[in-house]
């Protein structure tokens, strides 16, 4: 059944099989119809998250690209900062892409005054960080945890990750060595999109971590 309302939302493409673990989208602002179709697609029962209750329901979440200043201010203004906080400590499978990996960095560089991110990711990470001659561009990157072929990133005024303290791992680093994909347990974090390049492997792995965790 697809339902259609403002404060909540089933996407559900038709020819996916919804047997999968129950996942959200943050849906405050940015791309998250794009994730929603992904994981869709791959077979997750797929529900949009604006308000705690929606949080409640959900197994797992996925923060999109967007602008994180705005996905920070709307989140506070919704009541979701500190439950969103809460279900990142208590270990709830959470991938941030752009915007929402900025989201879930410890601490944040480049950012507007007062800008707060919800943390959990034990890494710094500067906004905007490719200046105005290359704000957005594409590139192949090589994932050893995802194997063969390498990864087609697409990257929209994208953030990188100036350093990864010890409880975080990189996964995936530019030629010049700056890390753009991390992971620190139940949390996941690229600075590109795979939702817009018809790359699943990222959402995959995150389904992974759903799953495992469902099943515990
Ligand atoms: N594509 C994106 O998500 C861009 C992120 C944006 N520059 C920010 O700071 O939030």
């Amino acid at each position: 059944m697809v339902t259609t309302n403002l404060r909540s939302e089933s996407i559900a493409p038709d020819d996916a099989v919804h047997t999968g673990p129950r996942v959200g989208v943050l849906a405050l602002q940015g791309d998250f119809r794009e994730h929603a179709h992904v994981l869709g697609r791959l077979g997750a029962h797929v529900s949009l998250v604006r308000r705690p209750e929606e949080l409640d329901a959900v197994d797992g979440l996925v923060i999109p690209g967007g602008e994180s200043s705005v996905m920070d201010k709307l989140s506070r203004t919704f009541g979701l900062a500190e439950p969103l906080k809460e279900a990142i400590a208590g270990g709830m499978p959470v991938y941030g892409t752009c915007a929402g990996l900025i989201m879930l960095a410890d601490t944040l560089l480049d950012a507007i005054a007062g800008q707060q991110s919800l943390g959990g990711l034990d890494v710094v990470v500067r906004r905007n960080a490719f200046g105005s001659q290359n704000q957005s561009f594409e590139t192949d990157l090589e994932v050893p945890a995802l194997g063969e072929p390498p990864v087609h990133a697409v990257f929209i005024r994208g953030p990188v990750v100036e350093s990864v303290g010890p409880a975080a791992t990189p996964l995936a680093s530019l030629a010049d060595g700056r890390v753009v994909a991390v992971e620190q347990g139940n949390l996941l974090g690229t600075s590109f999109h795979p939702e817009i390049t018809g790359e699943y492997r990222f959402h995959e792995y995150f389904l992974a971590k759903v799953a495992a965790r469902v099943t515990r």
